[in-house]
């Protein structure tokens, strides 16, 4: 079943197009990577999906149901983590979660075990009764990740969401979104390093300046590319060949530091 679908999708900025008419679809419990270099247009369309950045032309349809003619309907089915999370500073870990969980009318019962839950995985029990603005920027995400899974969102939206997290919740935030999807959620994640999209994804879509230029399963892209045995690093090469491609490898980030 489709659970996010963009047709004709598109953002200019005055003459510059941001992102090109973008058609895409993603199934119900799809992990889709969103792979591209700084600039690309990946959290201008996250932005356009989410309902926070007005498309130029085209639509976005969550669950069948239209982003922009009908967003209260739509957004209660999703969450979305940014980059950077802005978070009410004079509330603590606590009424934030509980904030999240009254705007999407969450039961207390169940709010309380989520939350619990989560907490514990990413080891903020101890910081929930501090206030927000005391949490350093990896604890702000991870705030606004459990924010995120509180109320159980069928489509989670997440921009580059291992970027400023220790290696320990990382790990544990890839295993926990492969078990949500296994599970029926579907995730759209924005990435610039190569390996997650490669590891993790189910599907990955390869944006730059604007435009998808590949997309497909890991084995999908390696026949595009006529070699079973690539790497997504030796795909984006074939695919596209010539010294952009060579350039454009260089400028995604692997994990565990700068090329
Ligand atoms: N408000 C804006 N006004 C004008 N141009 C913009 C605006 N926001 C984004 N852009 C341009 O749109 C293009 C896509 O930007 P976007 O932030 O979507 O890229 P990105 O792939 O998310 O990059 P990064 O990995 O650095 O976050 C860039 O050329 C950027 O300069």
């Amino acid at each position: 079943m489709t659970t996010i679908k963009l047709s004709n999708l598109k953002k200019t900025y005055g003459k510059a197009e941001a992102v090109q008419p973008l058609n895409l679809t993603i199934n119900e419990g799809e992990l889709f990577g969103f792979l591209g270099p700084n600039g690309a247009g990946k959290t201008t369309t996250i932005k356009m999906m989410t309902g926070l950045l007005e498309p130029t032309e085209g639509t976005v349809e969550i669950a069948g149901v239209d982003m922009w003619k009908k967003p209260l309907k739509a957004k209660r089915n999703i969450a979305y983590l940014p980059d950077q999370p802005n978070l009410y500073p004079k509330l603590t870990g606590w009424e934030y979660l509980k904030f999240i969980a009254s705007v999407f009318k969450v039961s207390e019962e169940t709010f309380q075990a989520r939350a619990e839950k989560y907490l514990h995985m990413f080891n903020l029990t101890d910081s929930v009764d501090e206030l927000l603005e005391s949490y350093s920027h990896g604890m702000k995400q991870k705030i606004a990740l459990v924010g995120a899974l509180v109320h159980d969102p069928k489509v989670i939206f997440l921009d580059e969401p291992t970027v400023g997290l220790d290696p320990g919740s990382a790990r544990k935030l890839k295993q926990l979104l492969r078990n949500l999807c296994d599970q029926g959620t579907t995730v759209f994640m924005s990435t610039h390093i190569l390996e997650i999209a490669e590891t993790m994804c189910d599907r990955v879509g390869i944006i730059t300046e604007g435009s998808l230029l590949a997309i497909g399963t890991m084995e999908e892209l390696r026949k595009q590319g006529g070699n079973n045995n690539a790497s997504l690093e030796d795909i984006f090469l074939e695919l596209t060949g010539g010294d952009d491609a060579a350039e454009l490898i260089k400028s995604l980030e692997h994990e565990g530091g700068h090329r």
